[in-house]
C-alpha cells in the first residue's frame, strides 16, 4: 500500500522576526490541503529578549550554548511567545493547529548534549528512535496541524534547547516509517546561493560530493551548515525530499510541485 503524504515544513527566526513576513507565511501554510507538521525556530527573539535582559550569548557552530538563565528564556520565548502565537495566527487563517514542546506526549526525547571540547549546557540531542509517532499520526487522522517549537526534554524534567532545524529533521524521519514525507526548509533567501550577495545565485541541487566543494570554497557557512547535515541525516534515512526554499515559495513548491526556486538536497 502506497504510504499517505506528509510534508515537514520548517520556519527559520529571521522570517518570525519580521510579524509582516511571518504572517504572510502563516496565510500560504493555511492554503496546503496536505497533512503537514510546522516546526519553528525563533532564534533572532530570544537573542534580542536575553540581551535585554543583559543575559550574554554564546554560539558555537551555529548552537546556543545554553546556560540555565538562558534555557529559561528559550522556553519562555519558543515554547511560549512564539508557539502560541502561530497556534492563534492559524486558527485565525481557518487551520486547526496545536502547539508542542517536545515534552507533550512525550514526542520529543532527548538527552543533555554530553561535554565533549566544549560543554553547551542544557542543549538537547534527539533520541529519534523514540519520538512518538503514533500519537502524531493521531493527530494528523484528526486533520490538525501540529506546530513544534525548539524545546525537548530529558525524562528527567529537564527542558533542553534543541535546534530547529535538528527537530524537523528527526521528526521527518521518524514519521518517514508510517508516511512518504517532504521536508522544506524555509527561509529568508531564494535557496542556498553560489554567492550570498546574489540572490540570482541559487544552486539547484546539492550532492554528498558537491557538498565538501561548497563547504571547501566557504560558499556555505554558519547556520547553513547544520541546516544542510540535518537535510542529509534525513534523505540518508527513508526522507523522500528535501528542498531549502524562500518563505514565499512553499505554497508553489508544495500546491503546484514547481521546483523553479530553492534548493534541492540529494544523494
Ligand atoms: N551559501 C549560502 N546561501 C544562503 N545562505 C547562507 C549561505 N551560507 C551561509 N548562509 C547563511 O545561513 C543562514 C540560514 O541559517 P540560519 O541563520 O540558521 O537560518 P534559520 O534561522 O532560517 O534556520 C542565512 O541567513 C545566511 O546568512
Ligand atoms: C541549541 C540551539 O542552538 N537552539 C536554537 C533553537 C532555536 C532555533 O533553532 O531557531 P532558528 O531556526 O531561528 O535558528 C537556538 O536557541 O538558537
Amino acid at each position: 500500500m502506497q504510504k499517505q503524504e506528509l510534508y515537514i515544513i520548517k520556519i527559520g527566526g529571521n522570517v518570525i522576526d519580521h510579524p509582516e513576513k511571518l504572517d504572510a507565511f502563516l496565510k500560504d501554510l493555511s492554503t496546503i490541503q496536505k497533512p503537514k507538521i510546522l516546526v519553528h525556530g525563533g532564534g533572532k527573539l530570544a537573542t534580542k529578549l536575553a540581551e535585554k535582559l543583559e543575559i550574554p550569548q554564546e554560539f558555537f557552530e551555529g548552537r546556543r550554548i545554553t546556560n540555565a538563565e538562558t534555557r529559561d528564556v528559550a522556553v519562555m520565548v519558543y515554547a511560549g511567545l512564539i508557539n502560541k502565537n502561530i497556534v492563534a495566527t492559524l486558527q485565525k487563517n481557518g487551520l486547526n493547529s496545536i502547539g508542542f514542546s517536545g515534552a507533550d506526549a512525550n514526542v520529543i526525547p532527548a538527552h543533555k548534549r554530553p561535554v565533549k571540547t566544549i560543554d553547551f549546557g542544557w542543549v538537547g540531542d534527539v533520541e529519534t528512535d523514540k519520538i512518538n509517532a503514533q500519537f502524531l499520526e493521531k493527530v494528523i487522522s484528526e486533520d490538525i496541524c501540529p506546530v513544534f517549537c525548539a524545546i525537548t526534554h530529558d525524562g528527567n524534567g529537564n527542558l533542553l534547547n534543541t535546534n530547529a532545524d535538528t527537530i524537523a529533521s528527526s521528526l521527518a524521519v521518524a514519521l518517514s516509517t508510517h508516511f512518504e514525507v517532504n521536508l522544506a526548509y524555509c527561509f529568508e533567501k531564494n535557496g542556498v546561493l553560489e554567492n550570498i550577495d546574489d540572490e540570482n545565485s541559487v544552486i539547484a541541487k546539492i550532492t554528498p560530493e558537491t557538498y565538501i566543494q561548497l563547504k571547501e570554497k566557504n560558499i556555505v557557512n554558519e547556520g547553513m551548515i547544520p541546516k544542510i547535515d540535518n537535510a542529509f541525516a534525513a534523505i540518508e534515512k527513508g526522507v523522500k525530499s528535501v528542498f531549502i526554499v524562500k518563505e514565499t515559495f512553499l505554497k508553489k513548491l508544495i500546491n503546484e510541485n514547481n521546483r523553479t526556486s530553492g534548493t534541492e538536497i540529494t544523494q
